[in-house]
């Protein structure tokens, strides 16, 4: 398979009052096309900022994005988001509140006529599962439907990469991942390549190809589940592996009333 995103020793920092602070040093990683990628990691370790400089919202101060042959940033050099080919979905749906389903998907459609786009959105709705909301509002669907919509307004352009920032966090557990699951199925029916931030295992477990474990701006550890469980790259990956399934475990208990 070939490698649609490159991240070549990528650094990224911030202006602060302090002065600059780096969030993100020497990151690489390279996804391949058709895969789904995820960037594990404890809040603030530069999750979400590797995903806003794919996505072209942060400037690089080292190194190279690339998307397939597409030189996307380099230092001084930024193609604009809007022509990246790389859609986006938030954790907080970000759907307008005044347009129905079907304007929300179309929204990123805008410059196809109007029989096109709308056989586009039919054929997403299917896609996503939601026939016969197309007319609804927002806010007359679950968070989990409106997650679904967002999706499908992601894929409408047919974008060669898809972000996902802690796209399920908003919902509840169950709803999660389910959802996670569901997401893929949906992804690799479509054959899209996708990168997910989050910072919970079972989700990145349940949905991703490769995951990336994260350490104050650095990548630990790129490899795929399995290799993550087999042969954790150091003490920092075998501890966060192990205690994130010894909190999910106690959760677990807690809920059927075993734990205190
Ligand atoms: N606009 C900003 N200005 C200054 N510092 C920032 C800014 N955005 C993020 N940071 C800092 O950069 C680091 C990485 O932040 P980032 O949001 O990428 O982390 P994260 O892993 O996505 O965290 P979370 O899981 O909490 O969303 C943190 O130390 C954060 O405080």
């Amino acid at each position: 398979m070939s490698v649609l995103l490159h991240l070549d020793q990528i650094s990224l920092a911030y202006e602060t009052p302090e002065g600059l602070q780096q969030a993100v040093g020497n990151f690489s990683l390279e996804l391949e096309k058709g895969h789904i990628g995820c960037l594990l990691g404890a809040s603030g370790c530069g999750k979400t900022t590797v995903l806003r400089a794919i996505a072209g919202f942060e400037p690089l101060r080292k190194g190279e994005i690339r998307l397939g042959e597409t030189l996307l940033s380099s230092v001084g050099f930024q193609v604009e988001p809007e022509h990246r080919q790389v859609g986006m979905m938030f954790q907080d749906y970000a759907l307008f509140p005044h347009l129905t389903v079907e304007k929300n998907i179309a929204f990123g459609l805008r410059r196809q006529d109007k029989s096109r786009s709308a056989k586009r959105v039919s054929e997403l709705l299917e896609l996503v599962g939601l026939q016969g909301t197309a007319q609804r509002y927002p806010h007359e669907l679950s968070g989990g439907q409106q997650q679904r919509v967002a999706l499908a307004r992601a894929l409408a352009p047919e974008p060669e990469l898809l972000l996902l920032d802690e796209p399920f966090s908003n919902l509840d557990i169950d709803t999660r991942e389910r959802l996670a699951f569901e997401v893929r199925e949906i992804l690799k029916q479509t054959g899209h390549t996708a990168l997910l931030v989050t910072h919970n295992q079972a989700e990145a477990f349940a949905i991703a190809d490769r995951i990336g474990v994260m350490r104050q701006g650095a990548i630990v550890q790129w490899d795929t589940p399995y290799g993550l469980h087999t042969k954790p790259a150091d003490t920092f990956v075998a501890d966060f592996i192990r205690r994130e399934a010894l909190v999910a475990q106690r959760a677990q208990a807690y809920l059927r009333g075993e734990a205190s």
